[in-house]
């Protein structure tokens, strides 16, 4: 697959290497499995470089032993040298080489041998002013890479120059990808991007299956649901190497949670155990490995938590609660999940229509420029009973005088614009809003569409999906 975006991180990549030229400087990289470290590595470093994988499977002694192998090659040592000590290994670099030094994986040096780490904090604080050095270190572990480096109790704290958080490679970057596979159709691609957001592996593993071109459907089906298929202990995999033998409750919460159970009470309920039992984990899942956020209600108190990862939602919610019948019966549970795939994308649809918004408001395509954006959620009372009403958008400016309220919805049949704004701005007379009020209507096919409202549909999406980033 042809390399897509992250032209800032190369940017901020080869400004940071100038700056080294003059004084040693450290960078790391961390950011969600799968979401693209090593290859922009890969991207930025040049032929003299050193690129340096952390292997946990391997020993203290083997991995020196590489590490020493590839600076042999690449003339850095004789044939005659040897280097016995990780000391030996770091005073070799700083006395002899010029480049860029990329660790990837650094976070596994807590499991190969911890004392690394000390001793390239002291090699690295003897040589502050050595210019013509760069180290960058990238972690999959976003937790633990933040508490490498962040944590004032461990000894690479405030050696670190400069943090590249990467993220998913958003919609627009996503949709470039389902360009080079030939799945630009719009009813595919969203299916697509509701599993899969912007981790580009994904896509990677449609290339390498050579689905190319075909349904959003087939595509899932052969990734999950055939014998052996590519896909089908990637999120366990990647699950296990977060959460390492602490996992048994964290699964629980994530099923509960994918499943409908928006708060700790309801997710104590759906485990069938006490609140105060859970407390620990939960704030684990929230605040260390970032895999649950809370959703608030825009102009209200109340928030719902959810599972920000689109593809370890997907998994907690149709195969995690039926792994037997994903073992005996896999074709079956495919056919089942593919039938629920519309209903699905409809839901997951509203995060799509946040992020579009976000690119209009960037590009001052909007009446005007919000700072904040969700989901609203309310009550009232009908024939004495309590009810629910739900909007799926409201954009606020920052002095919240102004709010855009929208519809998103994701459906085969066309939506009658007009009705859905009456309904809508019903809704937001419940809210009690008293600011200015704009109208907003996302959805494939719009008839009657009301001139004055923002029109999201198919052909405006595909406009905001292939303009040129700025
Ligand atoms: N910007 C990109 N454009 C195209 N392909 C990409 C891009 N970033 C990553 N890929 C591809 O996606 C796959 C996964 O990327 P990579 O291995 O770099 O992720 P990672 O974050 O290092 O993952 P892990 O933490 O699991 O090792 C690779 O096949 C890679 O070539």
């Amino acid at each position: 697959m042809r390399f897509i975006n992250r032209e800032h991180e190369i940017a901020m990549l080869q400004k940071a290497r100038e700056l080294s030229k003059k004084k040693l400087y450290t960078i790391v990289i961390y950011g969600m499995r799968r979401v693209g470290k090593t290859r922009l590595l890969l991207e930025f470093l040049e032929e003299n470089d050193l690129y340096l994988f952390v292997n946990r499977t391997k020993t203290s002694e083997s991995l020196l032993r590489e590490y020493e192998e590839i600076l042999r090659k690449k003339g850095i040592i004789t044939r005659y040298e040897h280097i016995s000590t990780w000391d030996e290994f770091f005073e070799v670099l700083f006395e002899r080489f010029n480049g860029v030094v990329a660790f990837d994986e650094f976070q596994e040096f807590q499991k190969v041998d911890p004392s690394v780490i000390p001793t390239l904090q002291r090699l690295i604080d003897m040589n502050e002013n050595r210019g013509g050095i760069m180290f960058i270190f990238t972690g999959s572990t976003i937790g633990l890479i933040e508490k490498l480096f962040k944590d004032s109790k461990e000894s690479l704290y405030g050696r670190i120059k400069r943090k590249i958080h990467l993220k998913e490679l958003g919609i627009k970057g996503a949709y470039e990808m389902a360009k080079e596979l030939k799945l630009e159709s719009l009813d595919d691609f969203i299916s697509l991007y509701s599993i899969f957001g912007g981790f580009p592996k994904y896509y990677v593993t449609i290339e390498d299956e050579g689905l190319e071109g075909r349904s959003a459907g087939e595509i899932v089906k052969n990734l999950f649901f055939t014998p052996s298929a590519p896909l089908e202990d990637e999120i366990p995999k990647i699950l296990s190497l977060e959460f390492g033998r602490r996992s048994g409750v964290y699964y629980d919460i994530l099923e509960a949670v994918a499943n409908g159970a928006t708060s700790i009470s309801k997710i104590a309920g759906y485990m069938n155990r006490e609140e105060t039992s859970l407390t620990r984990q939960l704030k684990e899942l929230i605040e260390y490995f970032k895999l649950l956020s809370y959703d608030r209600a825009v102009l209200g108190k109340e928030r719902v938590l959810y599972i920000n990862h689109p593809l370890i939602n997907f998994w907690f919610r149709f195969i995690h609660p039926r792994l037997s019948e994903y073992e005996a019966m896999r074709e079956d549970l495919g056919e089942e999940v593919i039938s629920m795939l519309p209903e699905y994308v409809g839901r997951r649809f509203d995060f799509i229509c946040r992020e579009l918004l976000w690119i209009l408001n960037r590009e001052n395509k909007l009446p005007f420029k919000f700072t904040e954006v969700g989901r609203h959620w309310g009550y009232y009372r009908e024939e004495g009973k309590r009810k629910v009403y739900e909007i799926d958008i409201v954009a606020l400016s920052r002095d919240r005088k102004k709010a855009i309220f929208g519809e998103c919805k994701w459906k085969k049949k066309a939506i009658n614009g007009e009705k859905l704004v009456e309904e809508l701005k019903k809704k937001v007379k419940l809210t009690g809003w008293k600011g200015e009020a704009y109208y907003l209507i996302s959805a494939k096919k719009i008839k009657n569409a009301p001139e004055d409202a923002v029109i999201l549909d198919e052909k405006a999406i595909l406009k905001v999906l292939n303009s040129p980033s700025p």
